[in-house]
């Protein structure tokens, strides 16, 4: 988000058919929940795609690259590195901790999410291994809640540039409108 130093998404393994909607439902949640960018695997080009294509139609900023080696992006990284596992500490325990030196360190921040398993190197290489309760779950469900709990809830009233069109929230129905600059 514009306030703060940059948070990127960064998702491990991609099962072309099987994880097709996972891959892009990480993409779309990073997006959705505050994060300035998702990196795919190089064979996720239809999730990219399809992310690409909904930044269009409702706006951003938000990124979306494809990257062909997810663990020399982690190793690589210059900043925070946090690992979304259910093996990991409490995120109530250690959100404060990671937002103060997300902050104050004014560097960006890489969430990792997995698929498959995960190789050991991305425990040993994160900042923080965190779970989100420790029982076993989704990177979409474990992405969601850690980015609420990293942005307190700021990201709900984001405002969003540059869209084709907006939802017009409603009690009852969908009523969508076009923007100006659609
Ligand atoms: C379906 S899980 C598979 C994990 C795999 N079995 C392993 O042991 O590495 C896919 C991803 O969901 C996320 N995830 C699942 N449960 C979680 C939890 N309780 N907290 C945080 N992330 C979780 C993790 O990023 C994990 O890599």
């Amino acid at each position: 988000m514009h306030d703060t130093p940059e948070v990127a998404v960064c998702r491990l393994g991609h099962r072309p058919g099987r994880d097709e909607r996972m891959t892009t439902h990480v993409g779309l949640t990073a997006r959705a929940l505050g994060a300035d960018r998702a990196i795919l695997p190089d064979n996720a080009g239809q999730s990219k795609e399809t992310v690409e294509d909904i930044t269009t139609r409702f706006g951003g900023p938000f990124a979306v690259e494809l990257s062909s080696s997810q663990k020399a992006l982690v190793r690589g990284w210059e900043g925070s590195v946090v690992h979304l596992t259910m093996y990991g500490e409490r995120v109530q325990d250690v959100e404060s901790e990671i937002r103060a030196a997300h902050g104050e360190s004014g560097e960006p921040l890489l969430v990792v999410v997995g698929g498959e398993k995960v190789p050991f190197g991305i425990y040993e290489h994160a900042d923080w291994n965190v779970g989100v309760t420790n029982q076993p779950h989704s990177e979409v469900a474990g992405l969601a809640v850690f980015l609420d709990r990293l942005f307190e809830g700021r990201e709900l009233e984001r405002e969003w540039e540059d869209a084709d069109q907006r939802v017009i929230p409603q009690e009852t129905g969908k009523k969508v409108e076009s923007t100006d600059s659609g």
